[in-house]
């Protein structure tokens, strides 16, 4: 069997006390779009984190490009949902793109010409290289989404984990994260994003459904069923499923906490 870019066994990942993800086995196969789906706090950004190695996991086993996710940190980008820099920073576009290549680079080496292509490159295609002596505070929301995925791309990888890259950006900079994510995999990169985008996930590769737990891994059509979708998001939330018309999310803040209550209620059989 070819090599997966992850397997899980028994996975556990908890914020302290909390368990964010419950016992958990599934993989993700090497290339293409994976799609991560669920709803809000099911666990997403959480198993993103342990793949990107920000997370240890509290228990089970976690492979990551056929070894450990330590020794395979450097060959994955990851963008986080929401980078927070203090208020104020005196950081230009440009230096936080920059700051994608010390992983490959470390702190005390000086820039060589090819970090400065890849800074430089990574500022063109997500098309902010207008922007690049502005400060970061001076930017919209989704100019700032677009530089920092900008310093994932500066980072060079094989795989690239992107959070709710999509969430709050006009049609334009959304095509311009699409068509990354297109480049990436043609370059035979893995993506891994999370989205709350039903149709987004229905044209990956691979979805993995979330709530607490891996409830399913697979092909779109094998896990965006209507049961499947119904038990994770609520009866009566959505119309239709991979194995019906097209889903629309009626409730999409629906907490794991809320689709228990309604289990318990009998309001979902
Ligand atoms: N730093 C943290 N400390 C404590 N609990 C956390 C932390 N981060 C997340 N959690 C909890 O872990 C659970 C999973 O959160 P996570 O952010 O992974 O969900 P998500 O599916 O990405 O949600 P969303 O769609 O809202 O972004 C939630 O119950 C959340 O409250």
């Amino acid at each position: 069997m070819s090599c997966a870019l992850v397997e899980a066994r028994d996975l556990v990942l908890s914020h302290g006390h909390q368990v964010a993800l419950h016992s958990s086995s599934f993989r993700i196969p090497l290339g293409g779009v994976t799609a991560v789906i669920g709803p809000n706090g099911s666990g997403k950004s959480t198993l993103l984190q342990a793949i990107a190695g920000v997370l240890e996991p509290a228990s089970g086993t976690l492979t990551v490009l056929g070894g450990s996710v330590r020794d395979n940190r450097q060959r994955i980008s990851y963008v986080m949902q929401s980078v927070v820099y203090p208020v104020g920073t005196p950081m230009t576009v440009r230096d936080v793109v920059r700051m994608g290549r010390y992983p490959a680079a470390g702190w005390l080496r000086p820039f060589t010409k090819a970090d400065r292509a890849a800074v430089r490159d990574a500022l063109e295609q997500m098309k902010v290289e207008d922007l690049a002596g502005r400060h970061l505070d001076e930017l919209s929301g989704g100019q700032r989404q677009r530089v920092y995925v900008a310093q994932g791309l500066a980072q060079g990888h094989e795989v690239l984990m992107l959070d709710e890259p999509m969430t709050g950006l006009d049609i334009t900079s959304a095509r311009t994260i699409d068509r990354i994510i297109h480049a990436e995999t043609t370059h035979g990169h893995s993506v891994v994003l999370t989205t709350h985008d039903l149709d987004e996930a229905r044209a990956a590769d691979h979805v993995i459904l979330v709530h607490g737990r891996v409830v399913a891994s697979g092909r779109p059509e094998e896990v965006m069923t209507r049961s499947n979708l119904e038990a994770v998001y609520g009866l009566g939330s959505l119309h239709g499923s991979a194995d019906g018309d097209a889903p629309v999310l009626v409730d999409p803040d629906c907490t794991p906490e809320e689709v228990q209550e309604r289990e318990q209620s009998g309001q979902i059989p």
